[in-house]
């Protein structure tokens, strides 16, 4: 199912949420939707699950106006960071449920359904564990089932809001791995909202940056990370030094030192305008060639396993530096960087 949002706006009162969304939802894509707090996640997120309706534009499923089809009628199924299950359920039933339900259930799924339910349960390593009610089962067991029985019907979209934010983080690791193993292994487009943007690069085909209502940028998690197209999302998405300097098409010479020109391909025209380069702490590096470098003075180092992040200080502009955990740079020490 291809999934389309056309000039998708939505206003509560007087307040405008959505301000013009427009994007597509390819058939078996895992798209992330990332964004600072009340930018209009969950409200997108929402009017896709049909438990709001837009105030104007148009939401399309395979070309079908859904608008104001009821969230019964659509071919989807949602997972929450609350879990969501049914107490008195067994976490067999709770996957059975939804072939029971849901209204685009294939036959062989209606006639078998202990079969699906153990497809599912095995995807989620939980066949160990379908006699055991809710409150029987951690809170990474619990996620398992909401994501088994989220699958069971085969939905053509699968909603997830925020679905692993409550789990500690060594949980959120492993389930980051268990969804992206079973979006592989199902092929059902994914929408996933969260705010952390280490697991929407890390998991998603598509990332949406959002803010204050629109789209800042859509694209790759390399496109993201490497290309952002506004301040914003430089910002947003990982660490960025932004320096201040002056363009010359491709060319950036950092404020600091005028006489240093750096190539930087595919950097957008809102930075160009805006005398900015964005720079991943990855990309600068120790130089000893002064025709390539700024000076900095290194503030702080924190040791983190495979590599060291320093903090430094070009001037006035404080900037953050990783490297190798073998580089060995002290604090007070004076060097050249570069790209
Ligand atoms: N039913 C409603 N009535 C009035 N205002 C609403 C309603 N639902 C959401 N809003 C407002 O819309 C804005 C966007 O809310 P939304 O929940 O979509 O943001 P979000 O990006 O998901 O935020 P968070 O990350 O904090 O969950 C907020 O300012 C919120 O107060």
């Amino acid at each position: 199912m291809i999934t389309e949002l056309k000039n998708i706006k939505k206003s509560f009162g007087s307040t405008d949420v959505l301000k013009g969304i427009d994007l597509t939802i390819e058939d078996g894509e895992f798209v992330a939707i990332v964004g600072p707090s009340g930018c209009g996640k969950t409200t997108l997120l929402k009017i896709l699950a049909g438990f709001e309706r837009p105030t104007s534009g148009e939401l399309l499923m395979d070309d079908a106006l859904m608008n104001r089809v009821p969230p019964e009628q659509r071919n989807i199924s949602l997972v929450f960071q609350s879990f969501a299950l049914w107490p008195h359920m067994k976490v067999k039933e709770q996957v059975a449920f939804p072939l029971k339900h849901h209204r685009f259930v294939s036959e062989a799924f209606k006639k078998q359904p202990d079969v699906r339910v153990e497809e599912m349960l095995s995807a989620m390593s939980m066949s160990h564990l379908a006699d055991r009610y809710p409150h029987e089962l951690s809170g990474g067991q619990k996620q398992r089932v909401a994501i088994a029985r989220a699958l069971s019907p085969a939905p053509a979209l699968i909603l997830m809001d925020e679905p692993l934010s409550s789990l500690d983080a060594k949980l959120r690791i492993e389930l980051r791995y268990e969804i992206q193993k079973i979006h592989r292994q199902f092929k059902k487009a994914i929408v996933y909202v969260t705010h952390d943007q280490g697991e929407a690069l890390a998991m998603a085909d598509k990332i949406v940056v959002m803010n204050a209502g629109k789209i800042e940028q859509i694209g790759t998690p390399q496109e993201i990370y490497y290309y952002p197209e506004t301040p914003f999302v430089a910002d947003f998405v990982g660490k960025a030094n932004l320096l201040e300097g002056t363009w010359d098409n491709d060319q950036f010479s950092p404020a600091l030192s005028p006489n240093v020109s750096w190539h930087f391909p595919k950097v957008s025209t809102s930075f160009k305008q805006a005398g900015l380069c964005p720079l991943r702490p990855e990309q600068l590096k120790p130089t000893a060639d002064n025709q390539h470098g700024i000076e900095v003075e290194i503030q702080n180092v924190q040791f983190q396993g495979r590599e060291m992040i320093y903090t430094a200080l070009a001037n006035e502009t404080q900037l953050t530096i990783v490297s190798d955990a073998d580089t060995r740079i002290q604090i007070g020490e004076r060097l050249l960087v570069g790209t």
